[in-house]
């Protein structure tokens, strides 16, 4: 599969690779859990390259499926280890990679559970995390994984395309909103590529994108927790059509201690939560309750 000069071209895994496995393992994709595998050797590495895995690097990747991506993430990192909620792939992924890449198997670890319940793993902290992520829960997923595991400075994921249009986008722009906020609390957000439907079996109704999160060297600075600053930012979008001083009424306790809050912020009580920053949902986070 792969046109790769420096690699073994029958480690990773192709069409006829997925298919066959698939077979073997009576695996039936389902839309529900996001089921979709790379079938393309070449999409693999790319997203390793775009990634920057580096060899002293320890990758979690959150729903490994059949191994495509994870098999490519063990040629270049140091470990990897795979979070994956499906019992039949938990299951079969270390055979297949002891079958694949033995002399990467002991650099692998599978975790068999949902990501949304991963509190710690196995090993050494992990350095970045690099997934196809299953398209109906990708932003609570990597926001969860951004919040447990602060060790994680590198994260590229694959979601479908206007989720990484939404993760990265910026104030003013039509789709800026609590994803693009979050994600933002935690890092430099960027669109990293675009990815074909082609390249998947089963292929998705939906274009693919990539997603790049360099972890911020300075937290945003403020005194208010995550907590309160993601409960702002969260009433903001409820409506977004509103101006702030009409949508953090209930955060507030009314409209008039909104304004007060918004005033002491520096934030006009007439603007929406669109063209906000999260240092500005930061401030009024801040000033809740001001007199
Ligand atoms: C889009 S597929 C990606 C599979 C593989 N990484 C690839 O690129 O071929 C998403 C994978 O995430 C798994 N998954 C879905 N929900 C999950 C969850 N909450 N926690 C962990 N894995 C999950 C699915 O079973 C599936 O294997």
């Amino acid at each position: 599969m792969s046109n790769s000069p420096d690699s073994r071209p029958d480690s990773l895994l192709g069409p006829a690779d997925i298919r066959e496995l698939a077979a073997a393992l009576g695996v039936r994709p389902t839309k529900q859990r996001g089921q979709n595998f790379v079938i393309d050797a070449n999409t693999v590495r790319r997203i390793v390259r775009t990634a920057e895995v580096r060899p002293d690097d320890v990758v979690v990747e959150v729903g490994p499926g059949l191994g495509s991506l994870t098999l490519a993430l063990l040629e270049t990192a140091d470990r990897v280890t795979a979070v994956e909620i499906d019992d039949v792939l938990a299951a079969a992924l270390p055979a297949t990679v002891e079958a694949r890449m033995p002399e990467r198997a002991d650099r692998f670890a599978l975790v068999h559970s949902d990501a949304m319940h991963v509190e710690e793993l196995p090993g050494p902290p992990p350095t970045a995390l690099v997934a196809n992520l299953p398209y109906n829960v990708a932003v609570p997923v990597l926001l969860h994984m951004l919040a447990t595991f602060p060790s994680i400075d590198r994260t590229l994921v694959m979601v479908q395309s206007e989720v990484a249009d939404r993760l990265a986008a910026t104030p003013g722009s039509k789709v800026y909103g609590v994803p693009s906020v979050k994600a933002n609390w935690y890092a430099e957000v960027k669109r990293a590529g675009a990815i074909g439907r082609n390249v998947f079996w089963p292929a998705p109704n939906v274009d693919s994108g990539l997603v790049s999160l360099v972890r911020r060297t300075e937290p945003v600075a403020t005194t208010a927790s995550r907590a309160e600053v993601f409960a702002v930012v969260d009433a903001a979008f409820a409506q977004r059509r509103k101006t702030l001083r009409a949508a953090l009424a209930g955060w507030a306790g009314s409209a008039a201690a909104a304004e007060k809050a918004l005033v002491a912020a520096g934030v006009s009580p007439q603007a929406r939560g669109e063209s906000l920053t999260v240092e500005q949902f930061a401030k009024i986070a801040e000033n809740r309750g001001v007199a």
